[in-house]
């Protein structure tokens, strides 16, 4: 009797997921377990949980897969605690495990516990798949761990290849009989938002988007700060794995050919190449991305003052602007591009911060929080990343005259300045090199 064991992460849908469709072809019973990451929190010392919009968008998350696993007469399993490795072991020893599957993940958290399980159960096979990304190793004309500092020369040796076409929903075997070890999902009703979660949702979400106009205007459309179809929103989605990188690409493809491809279409292709980047440049830096030098030698001269983090994170600073972004972050767990440069380069260049807890404050609150794409672009903007300009400093005021003239997102938003960012004297702090 071969039994299977999928640990759904990042890659939170049936189709087009080749782990688990290998998986399922080559056991008996299947046991579908989501791989809650409250714990890698703490393991980076940061905050210690999600934000309530966050938390939502994750229940409605896993309710859609678990709706797609009943179809299947299969279920969704949650781990009892956070002690996972521990869980698990326990699980591979009373359903006698075979066989163990995921997506990779480019989290060097997230990788530990698949590396310590093929330490612990070197007799079991382990099935992995790169998915959640456009490239596996073998199809990027590059090797991954040759990836380039910066941007430009990836997406240069890279646009021009065809990605894989997406493959179809997997079909699942049973699951065993009885469980003991393991939670049921159970999802929690009484709160929602609404951004299309799981799936079915994302599925739409797509059509819907390519059935409008927006994709043949993104390129001039993309920097706002607010608005409908100003960029694609399909960052949530792609987050949780409701849907793949591919399913995209073959999409804005077909749209192409039908409406006819420009600048804007490119563009999307050319976003989609950022996040690819990101997700390979975590792959190579590993604990470096959580670095305060991060890729770098070089240190910033920034540092931890409780008092401005504290203005910071509530949106009480002194502009207006930013006060706003971080009222809709808060509220929402969604942001712009724009917004999200805007309060980083802000966090660190006005406020002098430690890019660090900017960019775990972000994880905290963002539904659309990515490991690899977070914290690439927050060391970007600190100037210890992929830019090969040495970090970016955003003049709030231009920012505010070019994207918010009226003042209608910080209307919006609430973004009253507050006059003074310290009570306290901080001249002379963080030292200067003399
Ligand atoms: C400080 C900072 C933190 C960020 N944190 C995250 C994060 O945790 N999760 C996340 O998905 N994105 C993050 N981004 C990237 C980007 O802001 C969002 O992907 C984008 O705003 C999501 O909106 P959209 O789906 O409408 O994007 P679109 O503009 O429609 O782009 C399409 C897709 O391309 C990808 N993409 C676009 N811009 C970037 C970028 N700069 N880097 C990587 N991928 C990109 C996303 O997957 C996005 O869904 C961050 C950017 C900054 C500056």
């Amino acid at each position: 009797m071969k039994v299977g064991l999928y640990l759904f992460e990042n890659d939170c849908r049936l189709s087009d997921n080749p782990a688990l469709t290998t998986l399922a072809s080559q056991v008996d019973t299947l046991i579908c377990i989501y791989l809650p990451t409250v714990n890698l929190w703490t393991a980076r010392k940061a905050q210690c949980s999600p934000s309530f919009a966050a938390e939502c968008y994750r229940n409605q998350t896993l309710n859609a897969l678990h709706q797609s696993l009943v179809s299947q007469q299969q279920k969704l399993y949650l781990l009892r605690d956070t002690a996972q490795l521990k869980a698990l072991t326990e699980i591979i020893h009373t359903q006698q495990v075979t066989h163990i599957g995921r997506t990779v993940h480019p989290g060097f958290d997230e990788q530990k516990l698949w590396l310590k399980l093929q330490d612990n159960f070197p007799h079991i096979q382990y099935i992995s798949a790169y998915s959640n990304t456009l490239f596996e190793p073998n199809s990027l004309p590059i090797s991954a761990s040759e990836l380039p500092p910066s941007f430009t020369p990836f997406r240069k040796a890279v646009e021009e290849v065809e990605p894989n076409s997406p493959i179809a929903t997997a079909q699942l075997p049973p699951k065993p009989n009885r469980i003991p070890e393991l939670a049921e999902f159970k999802a929690n009703s009484s709160y929602s938002i609404k951004v299309a979660a799981g799936e079915a949702q994302a599925q739409q979400q797509l059509q819907q988007y390519f059935q409008t106009d927006a994709a043949l205007t993104y390129k001039e459309t993309r920097n706002a700060l607010f608005g409908e179809h100003f960029s694609t929103r399909f960052s949530p989605i792609l987050a949780y794995g409701a849907i793949s990188p591919r399913q995209i690409k073959q999409a804005l493809t077909q749209f192409e050919q039908q409406r006819g491809a420009n600048e804007s279409t490119y563009w999307i292709w050319f976003e989609l190449l950022w996040r690819e980047y990101f997700h390979w440049y975590a792959l190579k830096h590993q604990h470096r991305l959580f670095c305060f030098s991060g890729v770098k030698t070089k240190t910033p001269k920034t540092s931890f003052y409780p008092e401005r983090f504290l203005k910071w994170c509530q949106g009480r600073t002194p502009s207006a602007l930013v006060n706003a972004i971080m009222h809709e972050l808060t509220k929402t767990g969604w942001i712009s591009n724009r917004a999200r440069q805007i309060a980083a380069s802000y966090c660190v260049n006005e406020l002098q911060l430690d890019w660090r807890c900017g960019a775990a404050f972000f994880e905290q609150h963002l539904i659309d929080y990515d490991v690899a794409a977070n914290w690439g672009n927050w060391q970007y903007i600190a100037g210890v990343g992929a830019d090969p300009r040495g970090g970016r400093h955003f003049n709030i005021t231009k920012q505010q005259a070019l994207f918010d003239p009226d003042g209608e997102y910080i209307k919006l938003w609430q973004g009253e300045a507050t006059p003074q960012l310290d009570s306290q004297d901080h001249v002379g702090w963080p030292l200067e090199d003399n």
